[in-house]
């Protein structure tokens, strides 16, 4: 029987860290994230960007920092509700992030009311702020890789490769 989807939740790996799909079967998060600290509404992070991920010459790509925040602003939550997706999510980018240096971020619940989730988070180096993320999360509906898997199914191709629903 295959493995239903929505059953799918974020759970600590061998080594009890909390991981996406992606990095779970490497037991380790490549965009190099860490928890260093969990208390109520607030987890601490220990986060170091490897040098795979520069964008300019020993500078992070902006990419690897959304990514970053779009992982510790899911985690915040998670340790609440464990099946959660994204709405949105905002980046301020206020100084380059450094390659191969920890910085710590801090990230928060603000706002919980039923399936909607406000949470935010800072990027620091020795207290200086180096960017911002700010996301709007759902918890999932129960059928929501089902229902993706079943519109998915509907969708054809097109002989000029444009996808045309069926
Ligand atoms: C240390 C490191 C740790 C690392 C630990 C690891 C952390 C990893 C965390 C990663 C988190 C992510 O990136 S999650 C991946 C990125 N996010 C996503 O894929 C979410 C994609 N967006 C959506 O599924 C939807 O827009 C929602 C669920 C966000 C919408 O929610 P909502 O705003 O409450 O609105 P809702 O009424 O539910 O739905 C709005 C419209 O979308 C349709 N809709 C909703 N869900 C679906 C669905 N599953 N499949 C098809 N259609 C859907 C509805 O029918 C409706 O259509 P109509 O009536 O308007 O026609």
């Amino acid at each position: 029987m295959s493995e239903d989807p929505d059953a799918s939740a974020i759970a600590p790996s061998p080594s009890g860290r909390l991981l996406c799909g992606g990095c779970a079967p490497h037991d380790a998060c490549r965009l190099g994230v860490e928890i260093a600290d969990a208390r109520d509404d607030v987890v601490r992070f220990e986060v170091v960007c490897p040098r795979s991920w520069h964008g300019g010459p020993g500078v992070a790509h902006g990419g690897w920092t959304a990514a970053v925040f779009d992982d510790v602003l899911s985690v915040v939550a998670l340790r609440v509700e464990p099946r959660l997706v994204t709405k949105s999510l905002a980046v301020s980018y206020l100084r380059p992030v450094p390659v191969e240096r920890p910085v710590q971020v801090l990230a928060r619940i603000d706002r919980h009311v039923g399936r909607q989730w406000e949470v935010s988070a800072e990027m620091t180096l020795a207290g200086t702020a180096l960017a911002t993320g700010r996301a709007e999360l759902r918890t999932r509906h129960p059928h929501h890789f089902a229902r993706h898997e079943a519109w998915l199914a509907r969708q054809t191709l097109s002989p000029n490769g444009s996808h045309a629903e069926s």
